[in-house]
């Protein structure tokens, strides 16, 4: 069958989104769709696939799933390619508008200039800091706020947190390649974190600004991850070197976020939003 497709990327974090407004595929075929989209020898290449879709509960829904084909709960690159679809498509006819994911429902508020959406900026809601919402193992209330972890004979420092999905904080005098290539992978799977993780590794260049890399749980490395810079600045925050309720700049692989915790416990964040291409894929899923 051909599957008409928009591939998307927020600072290079780049998915392959189907337009669930205009056709569906089988439930059961999203997992291995999203594997073999994803793959950039035998697919299209990519980070996972976005599935826009209506809700009954918001204006947009959004569900991404990574590239090993597993569902993740939200997606902050994904949010400001799904509100600059939804806006230029004329799904919505609001520049603010609200997006439902597994995760929770977030407020979009699109920049547009000559009709083409160039800036997003996403409420993406409160952080969850009890272990038992990360989820991660230990006392069911407990926050993780630099905490030891061992890992390959190391002791780094964690601070854990959920952004609607699990996110495993490093604040790192220095972000080199090697702990992203070689802790990320360790850190995702351990035990410790019972439904997995992104990993993130942060250096603190100032209160209003760090340098950023990650690990995507079932992505592996990106170029961005809009729900990992939130949980940085959070993580930031919370051990005292970040400042709250001023947008802190994050310098990621693919370019800078803007994220601001409030004084209201929101996460702000306001970036850029591309599309790269249209076209149709060939694959054995049914068009319905
Ligand atoms: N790239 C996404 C995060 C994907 C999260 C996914 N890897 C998971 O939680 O399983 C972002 O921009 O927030």
């Amino acid at each position: 069958m051909q599957i008409p497709f928009i591939k998307m990327h927020g600072l290079g974090n780049n998915y392959i989104y189907l337009d669930f407004f205009q056709y569906t595929v089988e439930e059961e075929k999203l997992s291995e769709l999203a594997k073999s989209v994803s793959n950039v020898h035998t697919g299209i290449g990519s980070d996972g696939l976005i599935i826009i879709h209506p809700s009954e509960t918001a204006d947009v829904g959004m569900r991404i799933f990574n590239k090993d084909g597993s569902e993740g709960q939200s997606c902050g690159n994904g949010l400001r390619c799904t509100a600059k679809y939804a806006f230029e498509q004329g799904i919505v006819a609001e520049k603010r508008f609200r997006i439902e994911t597994k995760a929770n429902i977030v407020e979009a508020e699109v920049q547009v200039t000559n009709e083409k959406v160039d800036q997003v900026t996403i409420n993406m809601g409160k952080p969850h800091l009890e272990r038992e919402l990360i989820p991660m193992q230990g006392n069911p209330k407990q926050h993780v706020i630099g905490e030891p972890f061992e890992i390959q004979g190391q002791t780094l420092e964690l601070t854990a947190l959920s952004m609607g999905n699990p996110h495993a904080v490093f604040l790192v005098d220095q972000i080199n390649g090697e702990q992203v290539s070689q802790l990320g992978p360790l850190v995702e799977k351990d035990e410790r974190f019972p439904q997995g993780a992104n990993v993130e590794f942060i250096e603190i260049v100032s209160p209003v600004e760090i340098n950023f890399s990650v690990w995507e749980r079932g992505s592996g490395i990106t170029q961005a991850c809009g729900t990992g810079a939130c949980a940085a600045v959070v993580a930031g925050v919370l051990n005292g070197q970040l400042k709250r309720n001023e947008s802190v700049t994050v310098h990621l692989p693919g370019g800078d976020l803007d994220i601001t915790w409030d004084a209201d416990g929101n996460v702000w964040m306001t970036g850029g939003a591309e599309t790269v291409a249209t076209g149709v894929f060939y694959s054995p899923c049914k068009v319905l």
